[in-house]
């Protein structure tokens, strides 16, 4: 029985998770869940999952709520704050941590499930995106399991040879990684209405059902631009030895093109439940809930190059890797931020790439040795993109 520790339980992936961990009670048991701020769902879950601990990241306003979680699950400890987050992600006695808290906050449990040991499946990009070099080393000095979530990534990881992050590049064969992306809800939006996008627009992604931040995302492509980093970091390659290709259908979840000019995809329903299932059965398979795909009913499949006018982001992404040291930390900063403010109506979509932009203008990249480091770089970009928010606001 595998002891699993859910980090963002109440979002997207954490409910996804959740599903597919009850269709199969003799191989997993759920040690710990966390929520934010969703406190009805998360008296839910802790009634269903009957959790040895439930962790609230801030302290819950509802004072009522402590009486509640007795009542639903007598043996939860329920316990909040960020030590608590890091505690269940590190416990001796969890095996798998989901790692699904969105943006910077989920960084620090990711790290001590990392250094711990554990198997960790990673959904939160962001850890990556913001501490890449230090998150592979934990990973390889602890001994972790590291495997990925995101479905492009988990795609590649399922198309690649084995063993290919540990040879040359040139001996495996492979020629390039091909990251798909749906290219959002605008793809074919003339460029003059963009300025007039709202937040319900935003986050009606054609194809994923998702948490509002990575929808905002997807939309601006700076999704894709964060899972460029995720994977350069994830598989040990150079940004020259992967290609965006745009995919509306979301079909094909991402290839990997070899010398020999074959190209293995990774296809399937648009539908997360599948790479989660891969990542907690692996190297097995087990059922994911999810339906097949019916070819006869895929009526056509395309792929284009993306126009970076279109989707500013992604160029900005592009830019900051090369950049390296902590420019992909301050640009994730200044996401989070700009995106944030796009969701509460102080700026306008047009703002987020202009944002993102200016913070990493007025920044310099700066070697970082340590997670504090970069939290400080994080909090610095948090600070000026705050400020120009509010200029536009
Ligand atoms: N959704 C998807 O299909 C995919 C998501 N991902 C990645 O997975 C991660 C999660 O995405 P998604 O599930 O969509 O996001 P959601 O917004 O749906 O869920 C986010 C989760 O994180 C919790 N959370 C939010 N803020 C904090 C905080 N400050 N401290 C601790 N916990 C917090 C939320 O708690 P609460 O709700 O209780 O406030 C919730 O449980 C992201 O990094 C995303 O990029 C990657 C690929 C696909
Ligand atoms: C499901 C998933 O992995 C998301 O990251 C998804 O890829 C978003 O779709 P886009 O391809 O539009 O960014
Ligand atoms: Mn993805």
């Amino acid at each position: 029985m595998q002891q699993v520790t859910i980090l963002g339980a109440t979002g997207s992936i954490g409910v996804n998770t959740l599903d597919v961990i009850a269709r199969h009670p003799a191989k997993f048991a759920v040690f710990a869940i966390t929520a934010n701020r969703n406190l009805s769902l998360f008296l839910q879950q802790i009634q269903q999952t009957q959790p040895k601990y439930a962790v609230l990241a801030t302290a819950p306003e509802n004072s009522d709520f402590v009486k509640q979680v007795q009542q639903a699950s007598p043996e939860t400890e329920l316990l909040t704050g960020s030590d608590a987050l890091q505690m269940v992600s590190s416990h001796n006695d969890v095996d798998v941590v989901m790692a699904a808290i969105v943006g910077a906050a989920g960084l620090m449990p990711t790290m001590a499930a990392a250094s711990s040991g554990k198997k960790v499946l990673l959904a939160n990009k962001e850890a990556l995106v913001i501490a890449g070099d230090l998150l592979m080393t934990q990973v390889r000095e602890s001994g972790a399991v590291l495997l990925p979530i995101d479905s492009e990534h988990n795609a590649i990881f399922q198309c690649l040879p084995n063993q290919f992050e540990s040879q040359p590049f040139s001996k495996t064969g492979v020629s390039k990684v091909l990251l798909t992306g749906s290219g959002g809800p605008f793809r074919t939006l003339p460029l003059d209405q963009f300025v007039t996008i709202t937040p319900e627009q935003a986050c009606n992604h054609p194809n994923w059902d998702m948490g509002q931040k990575i929808s905002v995302d997807s939309a601006t492509m700076m999704n894709k631009g964060l899972e460029v980093i995720e994977a350069c970091h994830l598989f040990n390659i150079g940004v020259d030895q992967l290609d965006v290709v745009l995919h509306p259908q979301s079909i094909i979840h991402s290839m990997v093109s070899y010398v020999d000019g074959s190209v293995i995809a990774q296809m399937g329903q648009p539908d997360m439940r599948t790479p989660i299932a891969y990542g907690l059965a692996w190297p097995e398979r087990i059922d994911a809930g999810v339906e097949p795909l019916d070819f006869t009913e895929v009526s056509q499949l395309d792929f284009s190059k993306p126009d970076l006018t279109r989707y500013p982001c992604l160029a900005l992404a592009f830019a900051a890797f090369e950049a390296g040291n902590s420019m992909p930390a301050i640009l994730n900063a200044a996401n989070e931020v700009s995106v944030e403010a796009f969701l509460n109506r102080q700026i306008a979509f047009t703002d987020i790439a202009a944002i993102n932009e200016a913070v990493m203008n007025k920044m310099t990249a700066k070697k970082c040795t340590t997670i504090e480091a970069l939290l400080e770089q994080d909090n610095m970009a948090r600070d000026i993109a705050s400020q120009l928010c509010a200029q536009l606001g």
